[in-house]
């Protein structure tokens, strides 16, 4: 027998409790700060905040843009997966569309990835929506180069993409774009489909 917590309300505020006493928040602003909580939350990492980068505006951008009504467009299903749901202001769809039939033919046919072709499918939905991007480097420079070649602009852009083949790079290169696209990423190789999901939904329901 072992002795361990089973009081899923207590497992919460113990970890919340000891993320608050480990994690430097001191640099970002409050609704950044709840945001990396959830997301340190997500990912055990606590020293995540040195690595966060972010516009100003980013969180309000994606909760106005939510309660509005606005969908959710994720890289990978297991960003989609990770949303609660019923944390959402709107009843919003949430979106990934790398399981389309159509996709494995046209990265065949643009030369790229599944995932970054998937993205020619969110042409209609990208106008003020809410992007996350937790897996696939490919999908965040994608995304780049149709907003250069005047696709629509999201509202607000999570992107915390992982890895050591251009998760980096495809982050600092978002964060960097002339666009000015509001956005919020972990520098670095750090990322992740559970942290983008764990954005998302503290956007979706953490008070102000
Ligand atoms: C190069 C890729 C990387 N994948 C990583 C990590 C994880 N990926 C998982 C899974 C299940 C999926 N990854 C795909 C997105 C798949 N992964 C790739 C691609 C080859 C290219 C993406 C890119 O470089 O931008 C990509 C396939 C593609 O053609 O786009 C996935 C679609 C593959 C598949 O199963 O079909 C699939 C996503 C399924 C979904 O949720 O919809 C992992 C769970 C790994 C595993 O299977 O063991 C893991 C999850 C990480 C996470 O938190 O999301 C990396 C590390 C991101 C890597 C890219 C960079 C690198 O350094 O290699």
């Amino acid at each position: 027998m072992f002795e361990y917590e089973k009081d899923g309300a207590a497992i919460y505020r113990e970890s919340f409790a000891t993320i608050r006493a480990e994690a430097d928040l001191t640099g970002l602003p409050p609704d950044v700060a709840q945001v990396a909580v959830r997301m340190i939350h997500a990912c055990g990492m606590t020293d995540l905040p040195r690595d966060l980068g972010h516009t100003p505006q980013v969180v309000a951008r994606a909760r106005e843009a939510l309660r509005a009504g606005a969908p959710i467009l994720c890289d990978a299903n297991m960003v989609a997966s990770g949303v609660t749901r019923k944390r959402l202001p709107a009843g919003n769809e949430v979106i990934c569309t790398l399981a389309d039939p159509s996709v494995p033919e046209l990265a065949a046919r643009l030369g790229t990835t599944r995932s970054a072709a998937a993205l020619e499918l969110w042409r209609d939905r990208l106008d003020g929506a809410v992007v996350a991007v937790g897996n696939a480097p490919t999908a965040l420079f994608r995304l780049l180069e149709m907003i250069e070649e005047g696709a629509p602009r999201p509202a607000a852009v999570i992107g915390v993409p992982v890895g050591f083949v251009g998760a980096a790079e495809s982050k600092d290169a978002l964060a960097a774009h002339p666009s000015g696209l509001d956005h919020l990423i972990v520098r670095g190789r750090r990322g992740g489909s559970a942290m983008a999901a764990a954005a998302l939904n503290a956007i979706a329901s953490e008070t102000e």
